[in-house]
């Protein structure tokens, strides 16, 4: 017989191991099985994943077996051919695997994974003598009773722990099995509604339909209500159908009524799909009439879009840089293509969200890692299927979303290093993804900030970008006043007690009493970020991490705030055993609370971590205090960007030390750009604002930047920096970490590595080095840095990397070495 020639799919599997997977195409999925669309693969020994299609070849795979793909899951391409592109350029350029890259480019709901169960084996005999310890006999009790489980609910319903050993004896000795299911995660939403089982217009069969109901007011009183329903639907012709919840709540029936009418064959009770996704927006409105800077600065922009892919708009805090960006999006749906705008944090997206859709209505779409998986399917399968013109608005993961025709990506607040994602792989930049994702659409990227990152200003003066600049505020209002308190003169004085000088709290009293908002803004949250014993000075630490813990009020713990795991606060000192236990230093939950009672009367707000765990907080405390039902709000670096309050006339920043003092060659730039963000909260409307800056160091150079609104100078002088030590602009550095259980083996082999990379690459690798926090969840971290001039060959250092991480794991001892790059480290 005659074999015809197969044909093999190298698929990418949500794994972190390089390189795709072959599998070959029966033939009944041939012509089924395409790039891009979702594939069930069995992989290992029992394991199903779902994988995506990243390419088809004729060629057979020489060296192995390859199995079958076992099911194709939709009729169509899940990821489109511009997103496979922009996965494979993230692996490339961040050092990590596609199957990193599609882990978090999708969401799980389209990702059916196989889950392990347990149950008891119908075959077993039970022999007689066979012993059986009282473990054994609670799991078979409650697999008999339950059914099949997986092993976290056998121990949930056992209560008892660490079963994995029971189990697989219990598996050897042929009493259990386990099987492998396929779970779906994605449940679609479904309505349930109702319609007419006979024909309205025919007068007969009404005529059945109410002698059927006499004698049984209610059903009958449903009907009716039934019947207005469906006529007000023909009137605004809707289809003939009515939701059940409606139709039960509008009579105040009980469901049982209905059913009545079901099994008397008068109605019919159907269920249906829909799309979460929310397509009641408002009907669009009118373009902001933008000033005559603002119109100026938007004609620059297609101008120099007309040669450039990526422009910078400039423009200082307040200027107006949303309505231009609202002026492009419009030009661009009217063109039919779609929008993608940026925002570092999903805090932003509140704000942003109402201000556009009042004027694209419901072309306007959110995607954020707060909505749920399946929330996220649906948006997915709506872009998916409806490729018209949309302005999706999100953070960074929006990035991987299905776009069939992008036209223009705006990254608003370009500078922040919230794009960045640092944990876990990919470590990618979503303001770098972007400028690449609208590269492979042909589409154009405007980056804005009030401070661009040195990078993007370098790129800009260079003309490798376009640049456009606003530097006066929207109706001409001042830019803030910036007063330095100098936080060691103060206390000399004694002019402060707590964390707010005399002369912030006089300011804010004064605000407040003018009817005026404030933002009191500090980088830590949490209630004290020491504690220590005050006999024996012994500070407590995370477990996992090397991290000093996080006093918590409210919650009554300490918590670590890189592993989130928590503690309760000791009344005697484990070391000493004195009951010396304090707390010291200010986070944002005890600045609320200080403000509280040094302000009676003001109405106070706390916005950080803490307090937006949930998707609508945000939007509740944004509304609230743009409604002015608070005078001040607290917050984290949360109240920093983008928001825009009309009545805030005094920002307060409790410590800008905190900021400043930093080991590590981006500090003053972030600081700087926080600062000049957080001051430009203040006097956005009508009058011109007043930052008040705390601080032991008013000195330094960056607070003089900050006072002149000079970010030019500012520029200058650390790009000055930057040249004198290398760093970038000037340089690329990737850090390269090592991770492992065993400090002495990590010390050992982070020193090999650096040996064997500095053999290679001479002075340009520092370290190893041990970073600021040196462990975290029980790993040991050593952190070695390289410094490449940015001439050099990327493709080049990657390949001699790749192979020194080859030679260095041929090594059995460093096997379970956990080896990550971060490029371009934030
Ligand atoms: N042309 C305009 N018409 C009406 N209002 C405007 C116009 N331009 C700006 N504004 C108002 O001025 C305020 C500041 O504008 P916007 O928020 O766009 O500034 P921005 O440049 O994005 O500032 P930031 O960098 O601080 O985020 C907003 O409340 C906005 O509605
Ligand atoms: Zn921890």
């Amino acid at each position: 017989m005659p074999s015809k020639a197969r044909l093999y799919a190298e698929v990418i599997l949500p794994l972190p191991l390089f390189g795709t997977f072959t599998y070959s195409i029966p033939t009944t999925l041939e012509g089924k099985a395409a790039v891009g669309h979702r594939v069930i693969v069995p992989f290992g020994r029992k394991k199903y994943y779902t994988g995506i299609i990243e390419s088809i070849t004729p060629v057979a795979p020489e060296e192995f077996e390859v199995k079958d793909i076992s099911s194709v899951l939709d009729p169509w391409p899940v990821v489109k051919h511009p997103q496979l592109k922009l996965w494979e350029w993230i692996a490339e350029y961040y050092l990590c695997t596609a199957g990193d890259v599609y882990k978090a480019a999708v969401p799980a709901g389209l990702k059916v994974e196989s889950e392990t169960f347990i149950e008891l084996n119908p075959d077993y005999e039970e022999i007689p003598d066979a012993r059986m310890t009282d473990r054994e006999a609670i799991i078979m009790q409650s697999l008999d009773h339950n059914g099949k489980m997986t092993p976290a609910e056998i121990s949930k319903k056992t209560g008892l722990n660490s079963i994995e050993s029971t189990i697989s004896s219990m598996v050897e000795r042929r009493m259990l099995i386990i099987a492998e299911k396929l779970i779906e995660r994605y449940r679609p939403k479904k309505e349930t509604l109702v319609r007419l089982a006979v024909d309205r217009n025919d007068n007969e069969a009404m005529h059945k339909v109410f002698d059927a109901v006499k004698g049984a007011k209610k059903q009958e009183m449903m009907l009716i209500t039934l019947l207005d329903n469906l006529n007000k639907r023909q009137q605004q012709q809707l289809p003939p159908e009515v939701p059940r919840q409606h139709l039960l709540e509008q009579s105040g029936l009980s469901p049982a009524i209905l059913a009545a009418l079901a099994s008397k064959g008068i109605v019919e009770i159907f269920t249906r799909e829909i799309n979460r996704f929310n397509y009641t927006g408002t009907e669009q409105g009118e373009l902001p009439k933008l000033s005559a800077p603002q119109s100026e600065a938007l004609d620059s922009i297609h101008r120099m879009f007309i040669d450039k892919n990526v422009t910078l708009l400039h423009g200082v805090t307040s200027s107006g840089k949303t309505e231009i960006y609202i002026h492009l999006i419009d030009y661009i749906l009217k063109k039919g293509s779609q929008a993608l705008y940026l925002v570092p944090e999903i805090a932003l997206t509140t704000q942003l969200t109402r201000r556009l859709q009042k004027v694209f209505g419901k072309r306007v779409i959110i995607y954020h890692s707060k909505f749920s998986d399946n929330e996220r399917v649906d948006i997915w399968k709506r872009m998916l299927h409806d490729p018209s013109p949309c302005v999706v608005i999100g953070a960074r993961s929006s990035l991987f979303l299905p776009f069939s025709r992008l036209g223009l990506v705006i990254v608003d607040e370009e500078h922040e290093s919230s794009y960045k994602q640092f944990d876990p792989a990919p470590r990618y930049n979503a303001r770098d993804c972007a400028i690449v994702l609208a590269s492979m659409h042909g589409a154009k990227t405007l980056l804005g900030s009030a401070t661009p990152a040195i990078e993007t200003y370098y790129k800009a003066l260079n003309g490798r970008y376009g640049l456009v600049t606003l530097s006066e505020r929207y109706e001409g209002v001042q830019l803030p006043l910036i007063e330095i308190v100098d936080l060691n003169d103060e206390r000399r004085r004694g002019r402060i007690s707590g964390p707010m000088s005399a002369r912030l709290a006089m300011m804010s009293r004064e605000a407040v009493k003018g009817g005026e908002q404030v933002i009191l803004f500090h980088n830590r949250r949490g209630f004290a970020p020491v504690v220590v014993c005050k006999q024996c000075g012994y500070v407590p630490k995370c477990q996992n991490c090397d991290v000093s813990l996080t006093y918590h009020r409210k919650a009554g713990e300490m918590v670590c705030h890189y592993c989130g795991a928590t503690y309760k606060l000791p009344t005697i000192c484990p070391a000493c055993k004195e009951p010396a236990i304090e707390v010291y230093g200010y986070g944002t939950e005890r600045i609320e609370e200080i403000a509280e009672s040094s302000f009676p009367g003001a109405r106070i707000m706390r916005m950080d971590l803490d307090t937006t765990r949930n998707k609508d907080s945000y939007l509740n405390i944004i509304n609230d205090f743009s409604l002015g039902k608070a005078d001040i709000l607290v917050g984290t670096q949360m109240v920093t960007k983008g928001l825009d309050f009309e009545r805030v006339s005094l920002v307060g920043i409790l410590n800008a030390d905190n900021l400043i003092n930093f080991p590590d060659f981006r500090a003053s730039e972030r600081a700087f750009n926080m600062l000049e963000q957080v001051a430009g909260r203040a006097g956005r409307r009508n009058k011109r604002g007043l930052v008040i800056v705390q601080t032991s160091q008013p000195a330094h150079p960056i607070l003089s930047y900050l006072q002149a609104h000079n970010y030019e100078g500012f520029y200058e002088h650390e790009l000055e920096e930057r040249r004198r030590y290398g760093y970038p602009p000037f340089t690329r550095v990737i850090n390269i970490y090592l991770k492992h259980r065993d400090e002495d083996l990590l010390i050992k082999a982070a020193a090999g590595y650096a040996e064997t990379l500095r053999h290679l690459f001479g002075n340009r690798i520092l370290g190893p080095d041990e970073p600021h926090i040196a462990r975290i969840q029980s790993l040991y971290i050593r952190k070695i840095m390289l410094k490449v001039e940015i001439q050099a060959s990327m493709s080049k250092v990657k390949a001699i990397l790749r192979s020194v991480y080859e030679a260095q794991m041929a090594d059995k001892s460093l096997r379970s070495l956990v080896v990550y790059y971060d490029v371009d480290p934030m």
